[in-house]
């Protein structure tokens, strides 16, 4: 290897150890607002420690003067100080564990929210980039490895140190000899400990990685399980899952491999050093150099190291799986949410609804442009039909309105103040969305119309609900207002949801109205219905739809056609028309087809529409 590499190699140790280090002080960092129950934990730890090493010295003092002096009462004085002592220190121990327990409980009951809580802030963009199964189990077997960092590796790392230092002090006390030959031991464990946390830092994170992956491939195939089964893909979604899943237990078969012949080295290290310490005492004894109590508390001494060694691998197991966790996590919470309140954000109040988009250029977080110097006006209550080709760029309008993202250049107004200027809350209370993928909650109906509006009554609901024409067939169900909707509760067709969610806009009674109503796959009455939902949650607001049905276009103050992100015809149906450009080029192969069959329908007596339809 070349010096260069050496120093590279070198040099990015160093910076993955510096990196590490972060990492722990920041999970220390989580103790801080439980710092009582932490000094108490210490304390308990000290206070255990400190009665385990109390047994010895009066195991010492038993062989050298209570069996030599032969008092019966003085033995059973010292041996109900080692029992009283025993007590204390079991008293003690106990509290560190509760009170260990408890600290990683609270810790990760502080992480879950406030990582729930930045997932909810962080933006669009984000969230375009990211798997949800990966952040699922960020919140789940990450936390889980942080929380039990603490009681696993952190307070019995506390326990080792405390344990160390004094032990060896009173060894030191009692004869140097012995105490270096147990002082070699300890370089040497912690040359393995490190080599141990070097190879198997990769293998977690590799391994909790892999568990984010396999959550991804579980939540893809289980929402979309009409996929699967429609093209009959069991079988490679199950060997998809399996050769994941093959690939973590491998993963985790090498970590236990790596970590499983630790525990056993280090307590044959300190059985050699035990050896050691009693052939070399053993000798000091029989030549009269020590006395046989001295060796005995020796040997007592050592042997309260075993605990702490023989639970090393353990601790070091979780030293990486806590710093792999926390790795993840923090990842998670330091990435800013780009689209947040300005310093001096105002609060917008209820708007009119005049619309400007003014040379509005845009890019998603790749950086290729999808909409190039837009220029729109929409003075309040107009409606703005946006049609186009695939891709070009017409949801993409609707999302700056909101400010799911913010533009590359140029501004979005409304009412005169650039978007970027106003409260999100405040801006969003403005815009009604409904989307063609509608989403319910896990809720009642009554619940996800209110969805939007804290406190509203029930009559709020119900009128919002008639106008958006799904009262009737609520009604019907078998709670009406109270059935249970979303994925364990009765399943409502697309028609439905998209009825309940224009009710849930039309309950927010926004000034602007963001449509997505792109594709239509719902039988002629549902869309009938679903027409006239719209109509009527578009009355008096400015409206941008993305519209496929004839009525709506035709019914627009504006049409925008889009082409690979401009906008390359605008006017009305009429105007557009008579253009003959890309417009009527579509009426003629979409839309007149539509227009035939709507005056088909109106000239049909109403009890043949029945047979029309069909
Ligand atoms: N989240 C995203 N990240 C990166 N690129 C995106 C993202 N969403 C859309 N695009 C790209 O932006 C361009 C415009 O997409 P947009 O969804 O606005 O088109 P559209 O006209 O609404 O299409 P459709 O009629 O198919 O819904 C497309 O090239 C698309 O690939």
């Amino acid at each position: 290897m070349q010096v260069t590499q050496v120093e590279q190699q070198f040099s990015s140790q160093q910076t993955q150890a510096t990196e590490n280090w972060r990492i722990y002080l920041r999970i220390l960092g989580l103790l801080r607002p439980h710092r009582m129950q932490t000094i108490l934990t210490v304390l308990c730890i000290i206070l255990a420690t400190a009665f385990s090493l109390i047994v010895p010295g009066l195991l010492q003092w038993v062989v050298d003067v209570g069996i030599r002096t032969g008092r019966f009462q003085d033995l059973v004085w010292a041996a109900l100080a080692i029992l009283g002592v025993s007590a204390l220190r079991g008293l003690f121990a106990y509290g560190q564990g509760y009170l260990s327990q408890a600290i990683s409980s609270l810790v990760a009951y502080d992480l879950r929210n406030s990582l729930y809580e930045h997932l909810q802030e962080l933006s669009f963009s984000f969230h375009d980039d990211s798997e949800t199964g990966q952040l699922m189990s960020r919140m789940t077997a990450d936390i889980e490895a942080v929380r039990n960092f603490f009681p696993m590796g952190l307070f019995r790392a506390v326990t080792a140190i405390v344990t160390f230092v004094p032990v060896l002090v009173l060894l030191f006390r009692l004869d140097i000899t012995l105490s270096l030959i147990t002082l070699i031991s300890i370089p040497i464990m912690a040359v393995l400990a490190g080599n141990t946390i070097r190879h198997l830092r990769p293998l977690m994170l590799a391994a909790q990685n892999g568990v984010g992956d396999l959550s991804t491939i579980m939540q893809e195939s289980l929402t979309g399980v009409r996929v699967v089964k429609s093209f009959a893909r069991e079988d490679f979604e199950i060997e998809k899952f399996g050769s994941k899943n093959l690939e973590l237990r491998e993963l985790n078969m090498q970590a236990m491999r790596l970590s499983a012949w630790n525990q056993p080295l280090m307590v044959l290290i300190l059985n050699v050093v035990l050896v050691l310490v009693v052939w070399v005492g053993g000798i000091d004894v029989a030549n009269h150099r020590m006395s046989l109590g001295t060796l005995v508390a020796v040997t007592n001494y050592i042997l309260l190291l075993g605990m702490p060694v023989r639970t090393l691998g353990f601790m070091i197991n979780w030293f990486v799986r806590g710093l792999s966790g926390g790795s993840r996590i923090f990842s998670v919470m330091d990435t800013p949410s780009t689209i947040t309140d300005a310093p001096q954000a105002q609060v917008m109040d209820k708007v009119m609804g005049h619309v400007q988009f003014e040379h509005v250029s845009f890019a998603y977080s790749n950086g290729i442009e999808v909409l190039h110097d837009l220029n729109i006006d929409a003075k309040p209550g107009q409606s703005i039909a946006i049609l186009g080709p695939t891709g070009s760029g017409k949801s993409s309008i609707l999302h700056l309105l909101p400010r799911f993202y913010d533009t590359k250049n140029g501004r979005v107004l409304i009412d005169g103040h650039d978007v970027r200027d106003v409260t999100l809350a405040s801006l969003r209370r403005n815009i009604g969305l409904v989307l063609q993928d509608v989403f319910l909650f896990n809720a009642t109906v009554r619940e996800n119309i209110a969805y939007g509006v804290l406190g509203a009554t029930d009559e709020q609901i119900y009128e919002a609900a008639r106008t958006a024409r799904i009262h009737d067939f609520i009604l019907t169900l078998p709670d009406g207002y109270d059935t249970w909707v979303g994925e364990r509760g009765v399943t409502l067709s697309g028609g439905q949801k998209q009825r309940i969610a224009i009710a849930r806009t039309l309950l927010l009674d926004p000034s602007i109205l963001v449509l997505d109503d792109s594709t239509s796959s719902v039988d002629m009455e549902t869309e009938y219905l679903i027409q006239q939902a719209l109509e009527a949650v578009m009355r008096g607001r400015t409206t941008f739809v993305v519209a496929s049905r004839l009525r709506t276009i035709k019914n627009a103050d504006q049409i925008l056609f889009m082409d690979r992100g401009h906008i390359v015809e605008r006017g009305t149906h009429e105007a557009l028309l008579r253009n003959n450009g890309p417009y009527a080029h579509l009426y003629d192969l979409q839309l007149r087809e539509q227009e035939e069959f709507e005056d088909q329908m109106l000239a049909t007596q109403p009890d043949e529409q029945s047979e029309v339809l069909q």
